[in-house]
């Protein structure tokens, strides 16, 4: 890279613009949405589809819910061609549903286009020239009177053609390419040029595109108000922008152009497109619903849209794409998801949706929670408990969360890799030991309404029938065991609730002890809430038997 990079690149002149609205807008309405799928993403393939993935793209698109879709580019090749025809001919396109097509300002091109359009109900001719200087210059070599003979050349010409075929409603569409880098003056002249030679009052689509995006998107928000001051004196002229993402903001340009005026905005599901592509409309779109307003578009199932586009354009969609990445609902660290836990418990039913570090309820788009919370060396005890919770329904109290949670760390320290919620079970089952039987216990009530629990202990070698009394069975069932134990057992805390419903609802029992020295938990999980309860009794001491004293070996 240059040590003084000024003497090579010139940073974008500011437009003198000093009454601009456009920050204090907010956008209320969906604007009319254009897919140019089918030719700007199609053109940027590596191998640009053939006849059946175009067709399984159209098909999407209008599932989706759009309205204008630009088919392609029939004047490059035969394929292009036909697919208009097959549109056209059997009848695919829906009544409420316009085509457009694109030539560029040449006759030739321009004759086969309007005729690959033959009997469509309704259509759009869209014809594009380059505007800025370099443009200009270098590729055409024609000066700004030479630019506008060409839009005016053609446009008479696409009118003539397309007054010899009435059946079909024509609608203009004009691009001055390479809009964003050329004079503002420059660009209007060329759109009115094209409005004035297809006849003022009819249907024309003014298109302002950002071929190379090279501005910040404040910039091309001036731009477009500029124009739109001008070009929406024009009856029936629509406004619509086309930003290309060359800096990485075109979500953010089209966004503003909005707030500045633009009626319509160009671009590819998911940023398909020239090098680094188009404006992603899935984004600009769900941006949109995130602020209450509906984009007319329907994204219920995005999963079904992103494979559907991934197979078309033969490119995969980035795991954090925006809305449609695989992992743009899953939160791995564990501060996140604390707070995603804690949100969904305060949660009611028809609250606005306020949960942390999701700015969609991701079911709105067909995705489920399951991938909400994913754990590993970031996560802490929260992510761990949520993943317990859903997927098994264990609602562990916060301490057993704590402390399990270490359990997990040591684990994942070792192992290095992400634990998935059927590895937290295998590793809760095992520290807790909840295959373990149930002891054998006899349980009796005695006259005064206490509780006499025998119980059997192995220590070493040695079996024990050891015999307590209790205010209920988890203190005699403790008394019991204290004494030959030598280290004082104490309970400390003790929840419980079910799991499961009806003839297959168990019962969980998490119990917090002192054990000599130590304080730690126990688990037990049964059909009957007091075996459950004995069993968390029995998890805590196997647990605790490294640090006591007496060489417990088993309850029975
Ligand atoms: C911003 C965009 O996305 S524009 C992208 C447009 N899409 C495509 O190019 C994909 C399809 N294109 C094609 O199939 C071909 O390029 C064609 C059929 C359009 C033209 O093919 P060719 O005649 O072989 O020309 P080529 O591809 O080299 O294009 C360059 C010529 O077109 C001219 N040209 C470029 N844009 C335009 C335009 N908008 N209007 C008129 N002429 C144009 C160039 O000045 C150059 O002319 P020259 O050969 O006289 O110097
Ligand atoms: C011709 C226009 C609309 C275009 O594709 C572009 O400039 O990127």
């Amino acid at each position: 890279m240059l040590k003084h990079p000024q003497q090579k690149y010139r940073p974008f002149p500011p437009v003198a613009l000093r009454d601009r609205t456009w920050p204090d807008a907010v956008i209320q309405r969906a604007p009319i949405w254009l897919s140019t799928d089918l030719r700007d993403g199609n053109q940027a393939l590596i191998e640009p589809m053939d006849a059946a993935r175009k067709l399984r793209f159209f098909e999407l698109l209008v599932r989706v819910g759009f309205k204008e879709i630009e088919v392609g580019f029939p004047a490059s090749s035969q394929t292009e061609f036909d697919f208009v025809r097959r549109l056209i001919d059997e009848g695919r396109i829906p009544d409420d549903v316009t085509i457009q097509v694109m030539t560029p300002a040449r006759e030739e091109l321009v004759a086969r286009t309007v005729e690959s359009l033959r009997g469509a109900r309704r259509a759009i001719v869209h014809v594009y020239n380059a505007v800025a200087p370099v443009w200009r210059e270098v590729v055409f070599g024609l000066d700004v009177p030479g630019v506008m003979a060409l839009v005016r050349q053609h446009v008479a010409q696409i009118r003539r053609l397309t007054d010899a075929a009435p059946e079909t409603e024509w609608v203009l569409q004009y691009s001055p390419e390479t809009f964003s880098s050329a004079e503002l003056e420059v660009s209007l002249q060329a759109c009115e040029t094209a409005i004035e030679a297809w006849g003022p009052g009819r249907p024309i689509i003014l298109n302002l595109p950002s071929t190379v995006e090279g501005a910040t998107p404040n910039i091309f928000a001036d731009q477009i108000e500029w124009m739109c001051r001008r070009l929406h004196r024009h009856p029936g002229a629509v406004v619509s922008v086309h930003p290309h993402n060359d800096r990485g903001t075109g979500v953010a340009a089209a966004e503003l152009a909005l707030q500045a005026g633009a009626d319509r905005v160009e671009g590819c599901l998911f940023g398909n497109g020239e090098r680094t592509g188009n404006l992603d409309l899935v984004n600009v779109a769900l941006n949109l619903y995130t602020q209450g307003v509906h984009p007319g578009l329907d994204f219920s199932d995005i999963d079904e849209v992103r494979r559907c586009v991934e197979h078309c354009n033969q490119l995969p969609v980035h795991p954090r794409h925006p809305y449609a990445g695989d992992l743009v609902y899953t939160s791995f660290s564990g501060s996140h998801q604390d707070a995603i836990k804690k949100a969904f418990a305060a949660r009611r039913e028809g609250d606005v949706w306020a949960i942390p570090y999701l700015p969609i309820d991701p079911k709105d788009l067909g995705r489920s929670y399951d991938a909400v919370i994913r754990v590993n060396s970031q996560s802490g005890k929260g992510g761990i408990a949520y993943l317990l919770e859903t997927e098994y329904g264990l609602e562990l109290p916060r301490r057993l969360q704590i402390e399990f949670s270490q359990v997990v760390q040591r684990v994942m320290d070792e192992a290095g890799k992400e634990l998935t919620a059927a590895d937290l079970w295998q590793l809760f089952e095992a520290e807790f030991a909840l295959q373990a039987p149930a002891p054998w216990a006899r349980l009796s009530a005695q006259p005064d309404g206490r509780t006499r629990v025998e119980a059997d202990l192995k220590l070493g070698a040695e079996m024990r029938r050891v015999v307590g009394e209790g205010n209920g069975p988890i203190d005699a069932f403790v008394q019991a065991l204290s004494a030959p134990l030598a280290d004082p057992v104490r309970v400390l805390d003790y929840h419980e609730h079910a799991i499961g419903s009806g003839a297959d609802a168990r019962a969980v029992a998490y119990l917090e002890m002192r054990v000599g020295a130590q304080t730690l938990h126990g688990v037990g999980i049964d059909a009957n809430i007091v075996q459950a309860s004995l069993k968390a009794v029995c998890s805590a001491l196997t647990r605790a038997r490294a640090t006591m004293r007496a060489d417990l070996e088993t309850v029975r």
